[in-house]
């Protein structure tokens, strides 16, 4: 089975649902990233792309549902921030003139509480997302779920049909994959077209030389797209300075480095941005 990026089959949507979704409707394109597994990097990854298209010149939202680690306001540097709120809606935090913010974290007291909701209570946050916040006019959302296919992405795959697209993110191992490989069924049953899948932590880059080596198992993810009939995004290697630009709040994409791992993130992005509802 070969695969392409930017595919997908429409579906009928019921009016229940548009009225949930009325704050959405003036987004063109909506790019869900997910993973069956935690920790692979889906909220990297999903800042690096709202960031890279906003750079691009694309009016972006980018949401936040983890609502156990929402960590895309510390990865801006965005922490404490809370949003404002006018005419009954919630109003996005800009990070720029092109990329405005919107996470649970923002919602959530202090960092140090845990978030103990059950999934009613997840899916109600959620859908106020969806239904509360006032995204405006925007090219792209960018919307990075928690890991699994659980009540999360769920509930956001839902909501945003029948148009949202996926990003699945993995790393090359194998115990990666088998997660993965049941987050691409999902997406699949929910009839939720997938834009391709993304190679995250694949081989290492030197932070000296910049050239990239190989650590463990290799071309899982390549592989798993051959099998699934999936777009191949790229692969982004394990490299000591994304995660020092993330645990400082600056987005890699933003810093102007000329590097394997920058150069795999803007060829994503391109990718993505090929695909885009003008
Ligand atoms: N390619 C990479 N190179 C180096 N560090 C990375 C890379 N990708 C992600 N990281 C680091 O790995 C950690 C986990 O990344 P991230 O929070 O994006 O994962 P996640 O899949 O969103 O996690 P969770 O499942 O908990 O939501 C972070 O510290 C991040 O900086």
């Amino acid at each position: 089975m070969s695969a392409s990026a930017c595919g997908g089959a429409a579906q009928a949507s019921c009016p229940s649902q548009d009225k949930l979704t009325a704050n959405l409707n003036g987004i063109k394109n909506k790019i869900v990233v997910l993973s069956g597994k935690g920790g692979v990097g889906k909220s990297t990854v999903a800042t690096n792309l709202a960031v890279g298209l906003s750079l691009a010149g694309f009016n972006v939202g980018l949401l936040d549902v983890d609502v156990h680690g929402p960590s895309v306001p510390h990865l801006l540097k965005l922490t404490g921030v809370v949003p404002g709120f006018e005419d009954g809606v919630l109003q996005p935090v800009p990070w720029s003139d092109k990329l405005g913010v919107m996470s649970v974290g923002f919602l959530v007291e202090s960092r140090n509480d845990p978030v103990i909701w059950r999934g009613p209570r997840k899916t109600g946050v959620i859908e106020q997302f969806m239904r509360e916040v006032n995204w405006g006019e925007r090219d792209f959302l960018v919307v990075d779920c928690p890991p699994g296919t659980g009540d999360e992405p769920l509930s956001v795959l839902q909501r945003l049909q029948p148009d949202a697209k996926v990003v699945v993110v993995t790393t090359p191992q194998q115990v990666a994959i088998a997660d993965v490989r049941r987050s691409i069924s999902f997406c699949r049953a929910l009839g939720a077209p997938i834009v391709g899948l993304v190679e995250n932590m694949s081989g290492y880059a030197c932070p000296h030389c910049g050239k990239v080596e190989e650590l463990f198992s290799a071309d899982g993810g390549v592989d798993l797209c051959a099998e699934m009939g999936v777009p191949f995004l790229g692969r982004i290697p394990i490299d000591p300075m994304l995660m020092r630009d993330g645990d400082q709040g600056n987005p890699f994409v933003a810093q102007g480095r000329a590097n394997p791992t920058a150069e795999a993130l803007q060829a994503i992005v391109s990718k993505i941005s090929a695909c885009a509802k003008a």
